[in-house]
């Protein structure tokens, strides 16, 4: 059987919104066209694995329901590895937030088990692991792809490897990269002195799926300045050299959180949603400041590679401004500035966060392996 013929062995881990939505995508390809066969599912407490033969099926729920496995990566490792001892063509999804799962990319790439993920904390996180996983995946040969890290499903990354790998200039990114923050601002600040509050429009970005596990992790621009880096780092790895710095982390993005630093810390996310209220005042003014000047508040980010520098913060724009008219729901708008696409950008815009957009930028990735 030629390499291209072959099915694609697909271990999942985490099943939480965007893993039970990608389960669901992947089983809906019909059998007999579908390129990829599911044999292992990881949730945060239990795990199945049916081998090779015979596949999990559209009862995924209840046959990891009815496991008495333990969830248990290191078994999963070994798994995956004798997989790949057996010539057989393997693919892990990490769709969990978890620091702990994007540390063993490097494991796993060295084992020759491809790695597809929205999970940014690997590609944003220590630069030492970036340079692992860059490592390993130079020594084995296998992937890792990660488009819905960001901008979910839109096409980011791809375009982004695409202008670099032809030998365009890439001089600035700049948008609004965070569906959560674009919900939040698109319904908060319409140009209008007042309207819902902030805490309100914040709850309901959670209950739609599109913030972090956690809402301060959006909130205090960190999501933003993650996928800042992983931009950057893309760039900087690409063949020109750039002015951009070397970024330790994505805490070497210079941030404006929007997090009062009375609700610093609390540690779960119903916690922190319940003393929001306590700051709608201070959000109030904000609304009101803006629509004064006849502006709009949205959350930014900027990768400016000319001037060597990365930032994310809340600025005002006019009511005639893209960001303030062209925006809805969870958009997220990525403006291309490039030697190329001068003077006029290479645009890409819409739906930036959710379950469906962002599972399908998974499978999008799983289906460049196939
Ligand atoms: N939602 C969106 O719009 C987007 C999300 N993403 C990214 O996709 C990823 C998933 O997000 P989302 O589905 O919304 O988040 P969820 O919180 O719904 O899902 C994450 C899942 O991971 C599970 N989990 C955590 N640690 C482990 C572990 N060690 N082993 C196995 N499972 C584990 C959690 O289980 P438990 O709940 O039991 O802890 C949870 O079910 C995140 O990295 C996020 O940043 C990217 C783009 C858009
Ligand atoms: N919480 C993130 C999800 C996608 O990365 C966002 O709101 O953009
Ligand atoms: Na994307």
């Amino acid at each position: 059987m030629s390499p291209s013929e072959q099915k694609i062995l697909v271990a999942v881990v985490g099943v939480g919104l965007v893993g039970s939505e990608l389960i669901s995508q992947l089983l809906s390809i019909p059998k007999h066209i579908s390129p990829f066969k599911l044999v292992a599912l990881t949730s945060s407490t239990r795990s199945l694995y049916t081998g090779k033969d015979t596949p999990i099926t559209d009862a995924w729920k209840s046959q990891l329901a009815a496991s008495k496995a333990p969830a248990d990566l290191k078994t999963l490792t070994t798994q995956l590895t004798q997989l790949v001892a057996e010539h057989e063509r393997v693919a892990l999804v990490d769709n969990t937030s978890s620091e702990e799962v994007a540390g063993l990319y490097p494991t796993w790439l060295k084992a020759g088990i491809n790695v597809v993920t929205p999970n940014k904390k690997a590609f944003s996180g220590d630069a030492e692991l970036f340079s692992q996983i860059l490592g390993a995946s130079a020594e084995s040969g296998a992937r890792w792809l990660n488009e819905a890290t960001v901008g979910a499903g839109l096409p980011i990354i791809a375009p982004l490897k695409e202008l670099l790998a032809t030998g365009d200039k890439i001089i600035k990114i700049e948008g609004v990269f965070s569906g959560t923050m674009s919900y939040i601002f698109n319904n908060f600040s319409t140009g209008a002195p007042s309207g819902p509050s902030f805490s309100s429009v914040v709850a309901i970005a959670r209950e739609k799926g599109y913030t972090e596990p956690h809402p301060a992790d959006d909130l205090n621009g960190y999501d933003v300045a993650r996928k800042l880096t992983i931009l950057s780092r893309l760039i900087s790895s690409g063949p020109a050299a750039t002015a951009l710095p070397a970024l330790d982390s994505f805490l070497s993005v210079q941030t404006a959180s929007l997090i009062p630093a009375a609700l610093e810390g609390i540690p779960t996310g119903d916690e922190f949603l319940a003393r929001l209220p306590e700051f709608d005042a201070e959000f109030d003014n904000l609304r009101v400041e803006a629509s004064a000047e006849g502006k709009v508040l949205r959350f930014v980010g900027v990768v400016d590679v000319e001037n060597g520098h990365v930032r994310a913060g809340l600025e005002k724009y006019s009511t005639d401004h893209p960001f303030a008219t062209a925006l809805g729901g969870s958009d997220n708008i990525v403006l291309f500035h490039t030697e190329r696409y001068s003077p006029r950008p290479l645009i890409v815009q819409g739906a930036g966060a959710g379950a469906a957009v962002t599972a399908m930028g998974v499978l999008g990735d799983l289906l460049k392996l196939a």
